[in-house]
Formats: C-alpha cells, sequence, structure tokens
C-alpha cells in the first residue's frame, strides 16, 4: 500500500476525488461520483490507465465513500489524509485546517451562509469519520484566497456593526482562483491585473492584481453576483421582501427560489440549468437566458477592471468558461470596446489565448483545478508549512 492524499470536491449532485502523492504533486488517481447520495448513484474512478464504474445499490453517502475508499485500496492506495472543498470559512478560518469537533461546530454554523453546499461538505466528513475514525481530515476553504482583499471591497453599505459582525462580502471559489493564479506566470501575466470568470454551475469572477484577489463577484453568501445555473446573482433585496410579504413564502421558499429556481433554470421559463441544453435549444427563453449570462458577466469585467484601476488580461475557467466557445465569443464581444479583438478559430480550436496577436488586450483559458489546489494546501499544513 501507499499512502495518497484524497482530495474531495462534494456539490449537490456530484462528489469529485482525486488521489495525490503525499506532496500533492502527482496525481495517482480520479473519480467521481455521480448521483451522490441518491439512489442510482454511479462510482467512476480512473486510475492507472483503466476506468472502473460501479453502481452504489443503497445510494448513501456512507456506502459511496466506502465505495471510494475500495477502489482506491484496490489500486494499493491508502489515504494519508483527507482534504475537503469548504465554500464557507465564515470570518475565521482563512488557512487551510485540520479538523477537529470543534471545527465542525464552527463550520456547522455557517450552513445558513451555505445552504447548498456546507451540509454536503459536512456529511461526508461525518462518512470518513464513520469508516475510519483515525483518518486525517483537512478543511480547505473556498472564502480563504480573498482573506486578504481591502476592506473596502468586503464592505456592504450598512451599518458598520453589521459588517463587524461578519456581515460583509468573502468571496468564493477561491481554490480555483488559487489555481488560476499559480498558471498566471507561465502566460507573463506574474504582475498583470487579470479577471478570472469561473463559469461553472455556480459562478463568480475575481480580480486579481499580482495574483491576489482584490476583489470578488460573490458576497456574503454564493448567491450573489453573476447569473448562475440556478442562482440568480445580484438581486434588489427589495425582491426578497416582496416575496415574503406579497407572494406568501417563508423562508425556506425563498431560499429554494434564491438557489434551485433562478439563474439559467429559472430565466429560460424552467428548461434546464445546464449551459450544453440552453445552448442546443431553440426556445426564446433559453436564448434570452444564455444573453443574460453572457451579458452579466461582461458587465461585472469592467466592474472588477475598475475595482484594479486597470485590466490586462482576461481569463475564462470552470465548465462553461473551459468548454463553451459560444459564450466566450459573447462575453469578448460585449467587451470589444475595452480591446479585446478575438481570434474565432482559436476560440473554436479551444486555444489557450482567444484573442488576435495584435489585440490591445488578451482573454486566454485555463483549466481550473479545485482538487490539486487542496492537495497542495493539504500537503503544505501537514509538512507544517501553512501559518494559522
Ligand atoms: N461543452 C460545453 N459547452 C457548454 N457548456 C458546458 C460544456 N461542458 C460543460 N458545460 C457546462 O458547465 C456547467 C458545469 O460546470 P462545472 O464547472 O462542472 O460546475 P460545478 O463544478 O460547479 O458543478 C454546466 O452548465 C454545463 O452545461
Ligand atoms: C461557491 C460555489 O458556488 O460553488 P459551486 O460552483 O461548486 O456551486
Ligand atoms: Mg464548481
Amino acid at each position: 500500500m501507499s499512502k495518497a492524499l484524497i482530495a474531495v470536491n462534494a456539490g449537490s449532485a456530484t462528489l469529485k476525488f482525486r488521489a495525490y502523492s503525499p506532496d500533492g504533486r502527482t496525481l495517482l488517481a480520479r473519480g467521481l461520483v455521480d448521483r451522490f447520495g441518491m439512489e442510482g448513484g454511479v462510482l467512476t474512478l480512473d486510475a492507472a490507465g483503466r476506468r472502473e464504474q460501479l453502481t452504489l445499490a443503497g445510494g448513501s453517502r456512507d456506502e459511496a465513500v466506502g465505495a471510494m475508499l475500495n477502489l482506491l485500496a484496490d489500486h494499493a492506495l491508502q489515504p494519508l489524509a483527507v482534504a475537503h472543498r469548504v465554500v464557507h470559512g465564515g470570518a475565521d478560518y482563512q488557512a487551510p485546517v485540520v479538523l477537529t469537533a470543534e471545527v465542525l461546530d464552527d463550520l456547522a454554523a455557517l450552513i445558513p451562509l451555505a445552504p447548498l453546499h456546507q451540509p454536503v461538505s459536512l456529511a461526508v466528513m461525518s462518512a470518513f469519520a464513520r469508516l475510519d475514525a483515525q483518518l486525517t481530515q483537512i478543511a480547505c476553504f473556498d472564502t480563504a484566497f480573498h482573506a486578504q482583499q481591502p476592506t473596502i471591497a468586503t464592505r456592504f453599505g450598512i451599518a458598520r456593526h453589521w459588517h463587524d459582525a461578519g456581515i460583509r462580502r468573502y468571496g468564493f471559489h477561491g481554490l480555483s482562483y488559487a489555481s488560476i493564479a499559480r498558471h498566471l506566470p507561465e502566460l507573463g501575466l506574474a504582475d498583470a491585473r487579470v479577471v478570472v470568470l469561473h463559469l461553472g454551475s455556480g459562478a463568480s469572477a475575481c480580480a486579481l492584481h499580482a495574483g491576489q484577489s482584490v476583489a470578488s463577484s460573490m458576497g456574503f453568501s454564493a448567491v450573489d453576483g453573476l447569473l448562475m445555473g440556478s442562482r440568480p446573482g445580484n438581486l434588489d433585496p427589495e425582491v426578497v421582501l416582496y416575496w415574503i410579504e406579497h407572494a406568501g413564502m417563508d423562508v425556506a421558499a425563498v431560499r429554494q427560489e434564491l438557489y434551485k429556481k433562478s439563474g439559467l433554470l429559472g430565466v429560460s421559463g424552467g428548461l434546464s440549468a445546464d449551459m450544453r441544453e440552453l445552448l442546443a435549444s431553440k426556445e426564446d427563453a433559453a436564448r434570452e437566458a444564455v444573453e443574460l449570462f453572457c451579458y452579466r458577466a461582461a458587465r461585472e469585467v469592467a466592474s472588477l477592471a475598475t475595482a484594479m484601476r486597470g485590466l490586462d488580461a482576461v481569463v475564462f475557467t470552470a465548465g462553461i468558461g473551459e468548454r463553451s466557445p459560444e459564450v466566450r465569443n459573447r462575453i469578448l464581444k460585449q467587451l470589444a470596446w475595452l480591446g479585446f479583438e478575438a481570434d474565432l478559430a482559436a476560440n473554436l480550436a479551444h486555444a489557450t489565448r482567444l484573442t488576435a496577436a495584435g489585440s490591445p488586450r488578451h482573454a486566454y483559458v485555463l483549466a481550473t483545478d479545485e482538487e490539486g489546489e487542496m492537495a497542495r494546501q493539504a500537503a503544505a499544513l501537514l509538512a507544517g508549512d501553512v501559518e494559522l
């Protein structure tokens, strides 16, 4: 058996995991549980050049985690530690941390701020603990990368005491932005002002100046900012009051509306939260959902550029950003006035650079690697290289 760092990225419907060498640098195996924690779950593992697939009979999270550990053991991989992506670390967690009962209590207290993600992460941690109480588990936070933002970028225009009580902008997708920041020097952008568009089911944008996060489109929760799969992004708070006072909705119904019924799904008239399906649809509402998604992303680029007092480049990443030439092209068209001269052939070919050689500003595509980032963070923590 060889020891491996396991990085786990639990979403609402899937669980992605990867196994790395103890230094977090070499990928040894990668896998996915589709329909995680539901009936009909399927576990896929790619390791040593072959793919294995397993249907999970019962549908519990414990079963899925157990099956994952068994499959890894078949490949002689035994967890040294497991690192979890945790969406919300609040004001207190600005670096990865080994889980203890106290940390788990703190993370549970943040469930209301990340109702789609935090409960799933906590359930996965419990599943691992039930299977192996001795296993070292580590939380890596989506908020941590943004912790050094200037205060002005984190403040809402509400009374100061609320900010002091933690009602402030945190920013998310930080593991993704950290992994992108690592690759900027390869593009000659080490000191540049870059807006990164993380366009996946959850979508956000981040202003990176010399590789540091200085502002983000996501705020107190992961519902703010860009239009997403089923979340609205920016929304006038009076809409929520209207729903409560005039549409008979309670808090649970509002939360459902905000997290599950809005975004691409809502704007497309319930057609789909999935960008691929909307791009393939001929329905007017689907077209408008895609248009709004791109329009809002482009507007956010200009806003974040202003936070940095300048803009050198835009980087697209995550499921939609890495795979949809059409969405990238629409966003770049809207940004043409800022000096982005699109190279359509490069875009269609998924080249790294999407803009023409003489373009005043360049746009790029980089693959995000949230799991790789977690593995590096976990390895650094275990080696005692992380300031706590
Ligand atoms: N080839 C593609 N063209 C357009 N959109 C795509 C493509 N492949 C994946 N997507 C979209 O990417 C989104 C999922 O992104 P992803 O980063 O995997 O999300 P998450 O990790 O948050 O679940 C979905 O809307 C999906 O439709
Ligand atoms: C923070 C967030 O929205 O995450 P995801 O994109 O995985 O939903
Ligand atoms: Mg994601």
